[in-house]
This record gives C-alpha cells, sequence and structure tokens, in this order.
C-alpha cells in the first residue's frame, strides 16, 4: 500500500469538506436570492446564458444540461445554452475576431433583456468571460458570476443586481468541486419553487 499516495488523497478530501464548509457559511444567503433569480427567468419563459473556460466550460454545459432535461425530478423544461459548444461558432469567432471575443459575440447574438449569463471563472480574470459580462450588462442581461480567490476583475464588474458567488479559497481544484455543488444548489432550488 502506497502511504504517500493515501496521505495525499486525504488531504484532498479534507481540504474539499473545508471549503465546502466555509463555502456554506458565507455563500448560503446568496445563493439564495440567485435561485430566486434564476426561477424568475427560466419560469417566465426567458433564459440562462452560461460561459467558462476548461473545467467551467464542463459546469456551463453540465448545468444547462439540468435546466433543459432535469435534475432530480420531472418537470417543465427550462431555457439554458451553455455557449461553449458549438465548435463552428467557436472557431470562426476565434479565428475572424479572437479568442476573448467567444463569449461575448454570443451573447450578443442571442441575449435578450430578462435573460440571465451564468459566468464561470475560478480566478474571475479570463478575459473572454469577463467580455461576455461587459456585453451582457449593456443588453440588460442580469449576471450571477461564479467564481473564487479574491474574485479578479468579474467581481469588480457586479453591480447591485447581479449576484458574486465567490468561492473562499485560492485552489483552482477546491474553486471548481465547490462551483459543482452552487450548480446543484441551483438545480434544486429552481426545482423547489416551482414544485415545492
Ligand atoms: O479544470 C482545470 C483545472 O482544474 C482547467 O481546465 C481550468 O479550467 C482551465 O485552466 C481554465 O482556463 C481556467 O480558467 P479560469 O477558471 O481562471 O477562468
Ligand atoms: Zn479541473
Amino acid at each position: 500500500m502506497n502511504t504517500n499516495l493515501i496521505s495525499r488523497v486525504d488531504n484532498h478530501f479534507e481540504e474539499s469538506i473545508a471549503t465546502k464548509q466555509k463555502s456554506k457559511n458565507v455563500l448560503s444567503a446568496d445563493l439564495a436570492k440567485a435561485i430566486e433569480q434564476m426561477f424568475q427567468c427560466v419560469n417566465s419563459g426567458s433564459k440562462i446564458l452560461a460561459c467558462g473556460n476548461g473545467g467551467s466550460a464542463a459546469d456551463a454545459q453540465h448545468f444547462a444540461a439540468e435546466l433543459v432535461g432535469r435534475f432530480e425530478r420531472e418537470r417543465k423544461e427550462f431555457g439554458a445554452i451553455a455557449l461553449t459548444t458549438d465548435s463552428s461558432i467557436l472557431t470562426a469567432v476565434g479565428n475572424d475576431y479572437g479568442y476573448d471575443e467567444i463569449f461575448s459575440k454570443q451573447v450578443s447574438a442571442l441575449g435578450k433583456p430578462g435573460d440571465i449569463l451564468l459566468a464561470i471563472s475560478t480566478s474571475g480574470n479570463s478575459k473572454n468571460v469577463i467580455k461576455a459580462i461587459e456585453v451582457a450588462k449593456k443588453r440588460g442581461l442580469t449576471v450571477i458570476a461564479m467564481t473564487g480567490k479574491d474574485g479578479g476583475t468579474m467581481g469588480r464588474l457586479m453591480g447591485p443586481e447581479d449576484v458574486h458567488l465567490c468561492v473562499p479559497s485560492d485552489r483552482t481544484a477546491r474553486i471548481q468541486e465547490t462551483h459543482l455543488l452552487i450548480l446543484h444548489c441551483l438545480c434544486d432550488g429552481i426545482d423547489y419553487l416551482l414544485l415545492g
């Protein structure tokens, strides 16, 4: 048995549990606000656009799948689009305008007042996500931002109508793990407001 490996694994579990405990203490109230905003948005026929890079791109897709399909209970379909999935759009916009515009162009094309942009970045500093937020604000979308560390530039762009869920950790993996928990809280809260 490799005890070094076992102790590394144990450390990951312990750190992850501690990050989630800390997050519960600081994020619950803002999460409830985000749930209410998202429910109001999708239940009135508007939609959520979600974006992020790498692991956060996977999170954006995971969340959209649970809104369009289902989370734990049967319910009507809700509108959500991950802006990370259309390889033709991503390569055309990336090639012609630059990688920083791959999400903002889609927000310009698809975003309408009443929609929500779910912007996911562990550092809060990914330029393409920041540009998406800037365009979303110009077009009258509300922004729900999921970040970590010090919230980065994204944190500084948030207005009073927006919700900033900043995971209290400096480690990308821990932030991502907590982001997934946050996404499931959002799905559960939306289902609860609809179904009780
Ligand atoms: O999943 C991981 C690391 O755990 C990576 O794929 C990570 O998401 C990528 O490096 C991203 O580009 C990081 O961007 P961000 O979270 O700072 O916006
Ligand atoms: Zn990862």
